[in-house]
Formats: C-alpha cells, sequence, structure tokens
C-alpha cells in the first residue's frame, strides 16, 4: 500500500503489527451509543450532518436497522471520513473460493452426528478472507434469516484489502493466533479466549499477530465464525438472575476512531447475497476520522463471562451460558445463541455432573478453543467441531458416563478447556465440502457404543 498513515493507531506496518495491537484503548459498554475523534474536532457539534463537516470529512450513516424500528432496536452510527463510501468504482464477481451462503441446498439435512478434525493447513500466502471454510448454517441471507457457520485458517495478514459481509454479522471465535482488525471504526485485537463481531456492512481488514505453527510455517491464526443473518446479536434478558451477571455489558470493548490516509490501489470485497464482490478503490475506505453511534464492532473476553450454575442439585441446561442472543420473530426461540463452556465449579449433590443426554428441538454446533470438554473423554479437539443437529440423540461418551457415574462427588472446578456452541432454531444443513471433508471423523457414533444395559428388575 502506499501513501502515508497519519495516525498513532495506524502508522504501524506490518512488522509490528503486535505492538500496534499491545497499545490499544478501548470504549467500554454493549449497544452504547459511543463517540470517538482520531483528530480533536472531528465530530460535529448538536447535529449529525452540518452543512459542513468539520475539518473538510464527509457525514455518512451507516444503519444497522430500519430507521423506523423501535428504539431499543435501533442501530445506526454516523461516520466522518476522508472520502464518503459511496465514492467507489463497480463491483465485479470473484469466485467464493470454499465460502458459501445460506440457503444452503449442496447437501441434504443430515440426523447423524457429524464431528470434524481441525482444518488441514492452508496453502502458504492464505488470508483471513481466502482461509474462510464454510461448514454450514441454515437460513436465507436473503431474507435474514438464519446463521452460516465458518472455520478459517490463515498464515498471511491481509495487506491490500478489506472485506464486508452485506449478509451478516460476523461473530469471530479465534482458536489459534490473536488477530489485529482494522476496521472503519478503529482497531480491535482478538486473542484465543476473546472473540470479536464486526456489524453488517462494515469493513475490516485482518492481521496476524505472532503465533508459531506446527508445521513451522509461522505465524498462523485458526477459528470460527459465525455469520448472523439475523437480528444482531444483543445480551440476553437476565430475568431471575437480576440486574448483573452472564456476559456484564461493560466488559464489551469498542474501538477507538483510527484512520488510515491510503492512496493507491485497495480491493475492497464485499459479500453480497452469497457472492464475493470485489471493487479496486484509489483510496483506503477505512478513512473513518470519528464516529459516533451504537452500531459498532466489539471484542470481550471469555474469561470475564460471570457463571451461573446450580449450587443444588442437577445439570443446569445450557442457556444459562449464553453469551449473546440473535432472537427471531418468537420470543425465546433463538435464530442463534452463542453460549460458552467457562471454567466453573461443579457442586450438586446426588448429581450426574456433566452434560446430560438429550435431544434437544434446537441444533447445536459445537466448537473448542482450548483443553477439554467435559461430556467427550477423546476426539473432540481444539480446532474442531460438533454437528448435533435437531433432535438427534447425544451427550457424554461411554468413558465420560462411566466415570461421572462412579466418581465422588467433592465440589470440583472445571478450568481445563474453553468450549462454545452456536445453537439455532433452524436445523443446520452442511456444505457439500463439509459432508464430504477429509477431516470429517469416521465413526463418530462409537463413542456412545458399549454403553451397558445395568437394568435390574
Ligand atoms: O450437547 C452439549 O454438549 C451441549 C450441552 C451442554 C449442556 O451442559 C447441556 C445441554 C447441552 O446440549
Ligand atoms: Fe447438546
Amino acid at each position: 500500500m502506499s501513501g502515508d498513515h497519519v495516525n498513532d493507531a495506524s502508522r504501524a506496518g506490518r512488522g509490528d503489527v503486535r505492538e500496534t495491537a499491545e497499545k490499544l484503548s478501548y470504549l467500554s459498554g454493549f449497544g452504547n451509543e459511543h463517540s470517538s475523534e482520531a483528530v480533536p474536532g472531528a465530530l460535529p457539534h448538536g447535529r449529525n450532518s452540518p452543512q459542513r463537516a468539520p475539518l473538510g470529512l464527509y457525514a455518512e450513516q451507516l444503519s444497522g436497522s430500519a430507521f423506523t424500528e423501535p428504539r431499543a432496536h435501533n442501530r445506526r452510527s454516523w461516520l466522518y471520513r476522508i472520502r464518503p463510501s459511496a465514492a467507489h468504482p463497480r463491483f465485479t464477481r470473484v469466485d467464493n473460493g470454499t465460502l458459501r451462503t445460506a440457503p444452503f441446498t449442496e447437501s441434504v439435512p443430515d440426523p447423524n452426528r457429524l464431528r470434524w478434525n481441525p482444518l488441514p493447513d492452508p496453502a502458504p500466502g492464505t488470508d483471513f478472507l481466502a482461509g474462510l471454510w464454510t461448514l454450514g448454517g441454515n437460513g436465507d441471507a436473503t431474507q435474514r434469516t438464519g446463521m452460516g457457520i465458518h472455520l478459517y485458517h490463515a498464515n498471511s495478514s491481509m495487506t491490500d484489502r478489506v472485506f464486508s459481509d452485506a449478509d451478516g454479522e460476523l461473530l469471530i471465535v479465534p482458536e489459534r493466533g490473536g488477530l489485529l482488525l482494522r476496521t472503519e471504526f478503529g482497531l480491535l485485537r482478538a486473542e484465543p479466549g476473546e472473540v470479536a463481531l464486526i456489524p453488517r456492512g462494515v469493513r475490516f481488514r485482518v492481521e496476524l499477530l505472532e503465533a508459531a505453527s506446527d508445521s513451522g510455517q509461522g505465524p498462523t491464526a485458526r477459528g470460527y465464525v459465525c455469520e448472523n443473518y439475523g437480528a444482531p446479536f444483543q445480551l440476553p434478558d437476565l430475568g431471575p438472575i437480576g440486574a448483573n451477571g452472564l456476559a456484564n455489558a461493560r466488559d464489551f470493548r469498542a474501538p477507538v476512531a483510527a484512520y488510515e490516509e491510503v492512496e493507491g490501489p485497495v480491493e475492497v470485497v464485499n459479500k453480497f447475497c452469497g457472492n464475493l464482490w470485489r471493487a479496486t478503490y484509489d483510496h483506503s475506505p477505512l478513512d473513518v476520522v470519528a464516529w459516533h453511534g451504537n452500531h459498532v464492532p466489539y471484542v470481550y473476553d471469555l474469561r470475564r463471562f460471570n457463571v451461573i450454575g446450580s449450587i443444588s442439585y442437577d445439570h443446569p441446561d445450557p442457556s444459562i451460558f449464553t453469551v449473546l442472543t440473535s432472537p427471531s420473530d418468537t420470543p425465546g426461540l433463538a435464530g442463534v445463541d452463542f453460549v460458552v463452556f467457562a471454567p466453573r465449579w461443579l457442586v450438586g449433590e446426588d448429581t450426574f455432573r456433566p452434560p446430560y443426554f438429550h435431544r434437544n428441538v434446537m441444533s447445536e454446533y459445537m466448537g473448542l478453543i482450548e483443553g477439554a470438554y467435559d461430556a467427550k473423554a477423546e476426539g473432540f479437539v481444539p480446532g474442531g467441531g460438533s454437528l448435533h443437529n435437531m433432535m438427534s440423540a447425544h451427550g457424554p461418551d461411554r468413558d465420560t458416563f462411566d466415570k461421572a457415574s462412579a466418581a465422588e462427588l467433592r465440589p470440583q472446578k472445571i478450568d481445563d478447556g474453553l468450549a462454545f456452541m452456536f445453537e439455532t432454531r433452524w436445523p443446520v444443513t452442511a456444505t457439500e465440502q463439509a459432508a464430504r471433508a477429509s477431516h470429517l471423523q469416521r465413526g463418530y457414533d462409537d463413542v456412545w457404543q458399549g454403553l451397558e444395559r445395568h437394568f435390574r428388575n
């Protein structure tokens, strides 16, 4: 890229990504009306769109809800930028690579329990966008319902290109390697154990923080993405839990304004109704000098999650672990819930403590960020994932069942792993590449073999 980077936060070149990320500051809170300016005086006062915006900037509104949605759901931000977003050439189609979008019709929905190993290593020079690989999903992006489940495996930073997704917001769940997200709103750092959210339509570039790969290829980053076509993620209601708990609003961090002043060719890739479109701009669209509003990117550290559970008996339903929910048109029935299984104490008396055997009307995709998961003794590994579609019978594997049924019920700390779930009201259909993947585990059903008959009458 040519041109000058004018403000501190975006001055760093490729060599010092981590140093840049270490210096980040943030705005605290979920759903706030934030405001931020990278240059003092860049935000207009008392109005959004003055006759002439300060410092010769262009004023532009980015909507995340219909203008008329109720105030509690209304989302928009005002951006004050060097050039308006409208100043761009024509987009042309480019190959979708391994990205797929709902409706998912390549395979038939499968009632079988499926489990995958991590994605294979990417080819050299694979950036976040090229490294996105769709596992499956549901709904229809053009109807703004449902979600796509993607994994990514990248070994290269995005350099001269940025990405935006008109189809949905992106919840990025790093599993290996930290990411520096340069967005229109400023910079976010997301390490494994943290999640980042990029709202629908927001342009961003992903750079890799240092991490050694198994294969010795240099930096590598791997993780999961929930592309939510539906209503934006919000915090769940707390009901009788009270005013605090689960993911606390103040732990969500939005970026402070940071811009780059780049004149020169920048490729902008736009995902629109399932296809990738590209235009070569003569400037970087990450040129927002100030902004205010509530349609913003954010990061959240999953270890801040305030876990609430049973302190008497029985294993609670995992809805108690909901970090974020995307409601559908039926109250309580989420298009998708993002759920975390964070370190916690188990103290239930006369209780089978791991997740119970169950069949769920909702569909469950699970991933593992670190360590192990308490329902699976083996085979569910970091970077891998499992899909238990609606009504498919699942639960503890045989080893877990045997151990937990015999265990002495002392207070026990579960602190050797971090797992998560995308739980959705609609069945998940796998893409063809996921259904035929060499890293799809054959024989997953066997983990439930040998559950002996113990019935006595
Ligand atoms: O299947 C799973 O492992 C996820 C899950 C966890 C839990 O604690 C209860 C129900 C459930 O579906
Ligand atoms: Fe489950």
